[in-house]
């Protein structure tokens, strides 16, 4: 196996043509990258690591002549900037990895960009599980990934609109896809497509008939604060739109569907590309917003919970008077196992069946859940990775809603909070480039009001 991955690799990765050669040399035959491709899927996954892992060291930059050309270089400060301009070109060449130009071939042939997509998706689990890092694997990853942003840069991308008299075959792959609000059944996908909602992907010419992220809108008298009322209320499906009932643009879904992709930001460019179409369709739309899951807030808590515990100061979570309710509830005893109880309430989801304890816990649980977006962090960034990604398209954390999702997965994820993230469209990229560079959270009064309440009430 190993003879035939060394004889593959040499004769399907053509060798780097000279500098003066380097737009003269023909392309390699296309059936150089077919046999690379052929021989690639045929790999079990460890193979697949071995390949790589060779393709990233053996097929890479030739140090020894870019650092040649980089002393070169130095030599020639002070002569005229037309040398100096020459021998910069000399080292950028000589600066590409030799597998750069294979993937420039692969990418013309039928499927290639389909395979490269895939090929980068194998490179992100093998990095993701730990298996390897090497620095050229690293190294490979990355030429992929700015290799697959040009490809699938915003003017070469699709807008198209899925519409029930879309093909069956593309409203079959969009309720697939569908990774927030499970589609059931062609009721449910009916009603996504139907009035008062949108429905749009992002296609590539490369990968035809494929949405390669999907963007669903409901379309509202004003920014919504529930979810049962978007994707379960049986409105009728074949009702004519009243545009005077249309005010605002809920984004209550949203999903990328090739894993080759993450890091493209397809998501971004697609929310920013909805926001246009239906400000051309509804001039008057002022109020663009997601309301957004919070998935791992009922497990942060859980966790708080249990940290307080063991720090004996588990009473800062909640007020004297809340605790006082859930032991009275629970019939706990004072003291610690109220928070025994608490945990165990929050982890079987049971607290939603108590009006006393909706009544008596929302205070609490909508300033945790308010710490847990603003506060909680992960280098610097959100913890919570949908909050993550709406932050950094530069939204607003804007509202929080108590009651939002009361399905079981809602109440179980988030104890049925949602988030509605508002997109005020002329401040969206100063936020995102307050967010990205100094990690600047752009909140309204309401969540910085929460916010506050639990840094008084916990002391945190
Ligand atoms: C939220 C999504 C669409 C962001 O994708 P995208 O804009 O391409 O970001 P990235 O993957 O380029 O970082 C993506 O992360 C996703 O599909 N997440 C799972 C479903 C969800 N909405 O959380």
């Amino acid at each position: 196996w190993h003879n035939s991955m060394e004889e593959i690799l040499r004769k399907t990765v053509a060798p780097f043509p000279s500098y003066e050669m380097r737009d003269k040399s023909p392309p390699p035959p296309e059936s150089n990258s077919l046999e690379f491709m052929h021989f690639y899927k045929s790999l079990e996954k460890e193979q697949k690591l071995e390949f790589l892992e060779k393709l990233s060291y053996d097929f890479g930059v030739d140090h020894r002549w870019a650092s040649d050309l980089a002393a070169k270089l130095l030599d020639t400060q002070g002569r005229d900037v037309a040398t100096i301009l020459q021998v910069e070109d000399r080292l950028r060449y000589s600066l590409t990895p030799r597998y750069r130009e294979l993937f420039t071939h692969i990418s013309r042939v039928q499927g290639g960009v389909k395979f490269l997509v895939d090929l980068r998706a194998d490179l992100i689990e093998l990095a993701s599980s730990k298996i390897t890092d090497s620095p050229h694997m690293r190294d490979l990853n990355s030429t992929l990934k700015s290799l697959l942003s040009e490809w699938f840069s915003v003017g070469l991308l699709q807008l198209e609109r899925i519409t029930w008299q879309s093909p069956c075959e593309i409203l079959q792959k969009i309720s697939q896809y569908e990774a927030v609000h499970p589609v059931r059944n062609w009721t449910d996908i009916k009603r996504r497509v139907g009035p008062y909602r949108r429905c749009y992907a992002f296609t590539h010419a490369s990968m035809p008939g494929e949405p390669l992220v999907v963007l669903h809108v409901a379309l509202t008298e004003d920014i919504a604060n529930n979810i049962q009322g978007i994707v379960r209320e049986f409105s009728t499906l074949d009702t004519d739109e009243d545009v005077n009932k249309i005010n605002a643009a809920i984004f209550y879904s949203i999903s990328s569907t090739q894993a080759g992709l993450q890091g493209v930001e397809l998501g971004n460019y697609l929310i920013k590309r909805v926001v246009r179409e239906l400000q051309s369709e509804f001039p008057h739309m002022a109020q663009f917003s997601s309301l957004s899951p919070i998935p791992g807030f009922s497990l942060w808590l859980q966790g708080a919970l249990g940290q307080h515990k063991k720090e004996g100061r588990a009473i800062e979570l909640l007020s004297e008077q809340e605790w006082r309710e859930v032991e009275d509830v629970t019939g706990a005893a004072p003291g610690a196992p109220a928070v025994e109880a608490l945990r165990r309430l929050i982890s079987t989801s049971e607290w939603i069946r108590s009006d006393r304890l909706i009544r008596a816990l929302e205070p609490a649980l909508m300033r945790l859940c308010a710490w847990y977006l603003y506060g909680e962090k992960r280098r610097g960034y959100a913890l919570n990775p949908v909050a993550n990604f709406h932050l950094q398209n530069g939204a607003t954390m804007w509202r929080l809603n108590w009651q939002a999702d009361t399905s079981p997965r809602g109440i179980a994820n988030s104890c049925g909070i949602m988030v509605n993230y508002r997109y005020f469209l002329q401040e969206t990229s100063p936020n995102s480039a307050a967010y990205l560079q100094n990690k600047v959270i752009k909140a309204s009064e309401q969540v910085m009001g929460l916010v506050s309440q639990f840094q008084k009430s916990s002391k945190l």
